[in-house]
């Protein structure tokens, strides 16, 4: 007896993305969409987000729930970015938007690593899959980009240079394995607000390395001079120290390099951060800097077990909410099931 094989519709699809670090971000002064332009690298680290689609009954619409350490602060309705994706991809298809999305989170929320960001990649990926859709990559980017500046690195992931938005990406060539610790604060910060504190002081002249000085001294003082400069935009020719750095996977020159134009703004917003970069530079950090627009801080270690010596550090002294360690970088989205 023959006949033909078809192959069971998936029931569900379940995709992996990352969250990211920016090692460095400049940014331009804001722009007339009320976008900054930026030169930024990010690196994808190994705390992942998971998104499983699951197919509903015709007409039921989307449904969203959500689970992790922080699940109780995401909302669950429209304004979640992965519902967003979910309805991205049946406008662009002409699809029924019919699908049943579980998050599981396993990258800090509101921290400056782009979590609702990875998610709506994820979704992207598990909402095209699901449903066959057959879109192409550059059809995903498209997307991506449109639910946020984050989002098309979040597909991406391992290491890239972000410019316009922070979504227009060039890959970057890599060595080894850097080791991460992160310090998580009880209270996220908002992105928007942390732009708007940044053009505050980029109008009064307040400079990036200013507000690290006030921190405590680190080897980008002087360097990093001037950082802040409203009257251009960014020029990631600038970063020839951290490319090397990243191509030679030599973390004390990435150390050295590390440099975020947002982290005066940010400790303008949260001074106690303040503490949080000095006890993680007395542990020996090769580099420590606020991760994205905050108010996660992000170590650079010389192993896994310096950053988990960082990380007891930070817990010891009581400075945090949460501590977390990683690697980077770490693969875009992918299909795990
Ligand atoms: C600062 C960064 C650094 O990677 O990350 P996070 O710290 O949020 O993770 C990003 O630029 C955030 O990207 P993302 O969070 O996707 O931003 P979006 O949702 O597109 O924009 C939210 C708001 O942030 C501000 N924004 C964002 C990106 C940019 N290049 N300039 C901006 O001024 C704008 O006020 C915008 O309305
Ligand atoms: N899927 C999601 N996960 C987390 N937060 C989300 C999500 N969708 C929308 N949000 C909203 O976006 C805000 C910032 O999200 P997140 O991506 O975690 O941080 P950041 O932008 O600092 O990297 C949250 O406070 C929340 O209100």
């Amino acid at each position: 007896m023959s006949g033909h094989l078809h192959a069971a519709p998936e029931p569900s699809v379940t995709v992996r993305t990352p969250g990211k670090v920016n090692l460095v971000l400049r940014s331009g002064a804001v722009r007339d969409d009320g976008y900054h332009p930026l030169s930024t690298v990010f690196q994808a680290v190994s705390l992942f987000e998971e998104v499983t689609a699951t197919h509903v009954a015709p007409g039921a619409g989307i449904s969203l729930t959500v689970s992790g350490p922080q699940a109780d602060v995401v909302p669950l309705d429209e304004t979640n970015l992965a519902w967003r994706a979910a309805l991205a991809v049946a406008d662009h298809t002409g699809l029924d938007a019919d699908v049943a999305l579980h998050l599981h989170k396993g990258v800090p929320v509101a921290g400056g690593m782009a979590g609702g960001s990875a998610d709506a990649a994820a979704a992207l990926v598990a909402c095209d899959a699901l449903w066959g859709a057959g879109l192409s990559r550059h059809d995903l980017t498209v997307l991506a980009a449109g639910l946020g500046a984050d989002v098309p690195f979040a597909l991406l992931g391992h290491t890239a240079v972000g410019t316009g938005r922070g979504d227009v990406l060039t890959p970057v060539l890599t060595r080894g394995e850097f080791h991460w610790a992160f310090a998580v604060q009880a209270e996220g910060l908002s992105t928007p607000s942390v732009f708007a504190r940044f053009d505050e002081l980029s109008a009064a002249g307040v400079s990036a390395a200013g507000a690290d000085r006030a921190a405590g001294p680190t080897p980008l003082d002087g360097e990093m001079a001037g950082g802040v400069d409203p009257g251009r935009s960014p020029d990631p020719g600038d970063d020839a120290e951290l490319m090397a750095a990243l191509r030679a996977g030599d973390p004390t020159a990435l150390g050295e390099a590390l440099h975020n134009d947002l982290q005066a703004a940010a400790l303008d917003l949260r001074p106690e951060l303040g503490q949080v970069l000095e006890v993680a530079r007395e542990a020996g950090a090769l580099g420590t800097l606020v991760s994205g627009s905050g108010p996660t801080i992000a170590a650079l270690a010389r192993s896994r077990r310096h950053a988990l010596a960082v990380a007891a550090a930070w817990t010891t002294a009581d400075v945090v909410a949460s501590v977390w360690t990683a690697t980077g970088p770490a693969p875009g989205a992918r299909i795990t099931g």
